[in-house]
C-alpha cells in the first residue's frame, strides 16, 4: 500500500513535471519557428506555410498546428486543432476537416503566437497567428515509461524488502514461536517426572527468551500444584476407603442392632402375653386369643367353648401355708392345665389370681365339657395336699359356657360372663364340680 501511495504520489510528479516539460517547449517554438511563418505568410507563400506547419506537426509533442489572420479566420491548420468556434477538430494533410472525439486524454493544450513581420525599415507588423498544440495523450505517453520503470523499480524493492522481512521475521521470531507452541502443547502435567524446561538459541536479550522463562516458571509452577493436587488426590481417596469401610461396618452394626431389637421386641411382645408368676399365656393374651378365635368361628360357623376354673379355698391355702406356698401351687396347676388340654390350638391362660380359663374353638359344650374333665382329673392328680379343704387336696370349681359366635354382632362377655356363672354355681354347689352353663 505504502508502495503504491509513493508510485502515484512519483507518478503524479512526473506528469506535472513532463507536462511544464511540453509546455516550454511549445513556448519555443515561436522562437524556432515564428520567424519562418511571418515571413512565407508575408510573403503568400502558401507551399513554404504548409511545409513548415507539416515540419511542427511531426514533432513528437506537437498534435496540431494552426494559423490564423489578424481578423481570426482559419488561414491553415494540420492535426487536431480548435476552430473558431472553440471546437476540437482534425484536419489532415489535404486541409480536410473533422470532427474529434472529445474526451480527458484528447484535450488539447495550446499555445498562441502572433505572426509579426519587421520590414526592411524595420517597421514591424502584425499579420496574424499561430497556435501550436499538444495534448495530456502526449503528456500520459510520455509519463507512460517513466511510471512502467517507478512501478519496477517500486515491486522489486517492496519484494526485497519482503523476503528480507520474512526471512528475519521467520529466523528471529516464527522459528522461536513455533518452538515455544510445539514445547507448550506437548507438555503433560499428569505425567510426573517428565520435567523439562525450554531454552531458545542466542543470547538471552530479546522478548522471546523472557517469554520462554515465563512459561518455563509457569510450568514449574503448575507441576508444584498438580503434585500437590495428586497428593490430596491420594489422600481423598484413602480417607474415602476408610470411610467406605466405617460406613461398612456401621451398617453391620446397625443390622445386628436391628436384628437384637427385633429379637427384644419378640420377646417383650411375648413377655407382654405372658404371665410372669406361671409362665402361661396371661389375661390379656387370652383376651386377644378369644376375640380372635370368636371372629374365626363366626366367619366358619363353629362352636366355641370357654372355661372358667378356680381354685377352692385358696385363701385358706395360703392363710395355711403360706403365700410362697400359694404361688408354688398356682405354677403346679398352670403346668397342669397346660400338659392336659388336647390341642395345639387350644388355650389355657391365667385368668387372674387363683383363676385359669381355657378357650376350645370349634368345640361345642360336650367335646369342651371332655376336655375340662380330664383338665380338673389331672388337677385331682396331683394331690396337692389342702388341710383345710374338705377334699384334703387342691381341687378346682369349673364354669363352661359354649356358642356358635353369629357371624355379625355377638359379645363376647356375653359368653364369659355365662361361664363365670357357670363358674358360681359350683362353687355353691360345693366346688370341685364342673357346671355348664344354662
Ligand atoms: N399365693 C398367691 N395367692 C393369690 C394369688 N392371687 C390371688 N391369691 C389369693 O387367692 C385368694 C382367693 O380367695 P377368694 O377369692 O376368697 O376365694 P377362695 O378362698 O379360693 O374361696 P373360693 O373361691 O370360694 O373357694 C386370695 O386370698 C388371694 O390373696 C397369687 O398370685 N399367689
Amino acid at each position: 500500500m505504502v508502495t503504491l501511495i509513493v508510485t502515484c504520489v512519483q507518478l503524479s510528479a512526473d506528469y506535472q513535471h513532463t507536462k511544464t516539460g511540453i509546455d516550454n517547449e511549445l513556448m519555443a517554438m515561436d522562437l524556432t519557428f515564428g520567424a519562418s511563418l511571418a515571413s512565407s505568410t508575408w510573403r503568400f507563400q502558401g507551399d513554404v506555410q504548409k511545409a513548415t506547419l507539416t515540419g511542427i506537426s511531426n514533432l513528437p509533442v506537437v498534435t496540431g498546428v494552426k494559423i490564423e489572420d489578424p481578423q481570426g479566420r482559419l488561414v491553415l491548420a494540420l492535426g487536431n486543432i480548435y476552430d473558431g468556434n472553440g471546437k476540437q477538430i482534425h484536419v489532415d494533410a489535404d486541409g480536410v476537416g473533422s470532427p474529434v472525439t472529445a474526451d480527458f486524454l484528447n484535450a488539447a493544450i495550446g499555445h498562441r503566437f502572433p505572426i509579426l513581420y519587421r520590414d526592411e525599415h524595420n517597421v514591424s507588423h502584425d499579420i496574424g497567428s499561430w497556435t501550436v498544440y499538444s495534448s495530456r495523450h502526449v503528456v500520459v505517453k510520455k509519463v507512460a515509461y517513466g511510471f512502467m520503470l517507478i512501478l519496477i523499480n517500486s515491486i522489486i524493492k517492496t519484494l526485497v524488502l519482503w523476503f528480507i522481512f520474512l526471512y528475519v521475521f521467520q529466523r528471529w521470531l516464527g522459528t522461536p514461536i513455533t518452538k515455544l507452541s510445539s514445547f507448550v502443547r506437548e507438555q503433560d502435567l499428569n505425567q510426573p517426572g517428565t520435567q523439562q524446561d525450554i531454552a531458545l538459541p542466542g543470547k538471552k536479550q530479546h522478548e522471546l527468551h523472557f517469554l520462554a522463562d515465563a512459561i518455563n516458571a509457569m510450568l514449574a509452577s503448575l507441576r508444584k500444584h498438580m503434585a500437590q493436587n495428586r497428593t490430596l488426590y491420594d489422600e481423598l481417596q484413602q480417607e474415602k476407603e476408610s470411610l467406605r469401610a466405617l460406613n461398612k461396618s456401621l451398617e453391620l452394626r446397625i443390622a445386628e442392632r436391628t436384628r437384637d431389637l427385633a429379637q427384644a421386641n419378640e420377646q417383650l411382645r411375648l413377655l407382654s402375653l405372658t404371665d410372669a408368676l406361671t409362665g402361661i399365656p396371661n389375661r390379656r393374651c387370652f383376651d386377644q386369643t378369644l376375640e380372635q378365635e370368636w371372629r374365626r368361628c363366626a366367619r366358619n360357623g363353629r362352636p366355641l367353648t370357654v372355661a372358667l376354673f378356680d381354685v377352692d379355698w385358696f385363701k385358706h391355702y395360703n392363710d395355711q401355708y403360706g403365700h410362697i406356698a400359694g404361688d408354688e401351687v398356682l405354677r403346679k396347676v398352670a403346668s397342669m392345665l397346660q400338659q392336659s388340654v388336647g390341642r395345639a390350638g387350644d388355650t389355657v391362660a391365667r385368668f387372674g389370681g387363683e383363676e385359669f380359663a381355657l378357650i376350645a374353638s370349634d368345640t361345642d359344650t360336650e367335646a369342651g365339657l371332655s376336655i375340662v374333665h380330664k383338665m380338673c382329673d389331672a388337677i385331682f392328680s396331683l394331690h396337692a395336699p389342702h388341710a383345710l379343704s374338705q377334699f384334703g387336696r387342691i381341687t378346682v370349681s369349673v364354669g363352661v359356657a359354649s356358642c356358635v359366635p353369629p357371624a355379625h354382632g355377638g359379645d363376647i362377655n356375653t359368653l364369659l360372663q355365662a361361664a363365670d356363672a357357670a363358674l358360681y354355681r359350683a362353687k355353691i354347689a360345693g366346688r370341685n364340680q364342673v357346671v355348664v352353663a344354662e
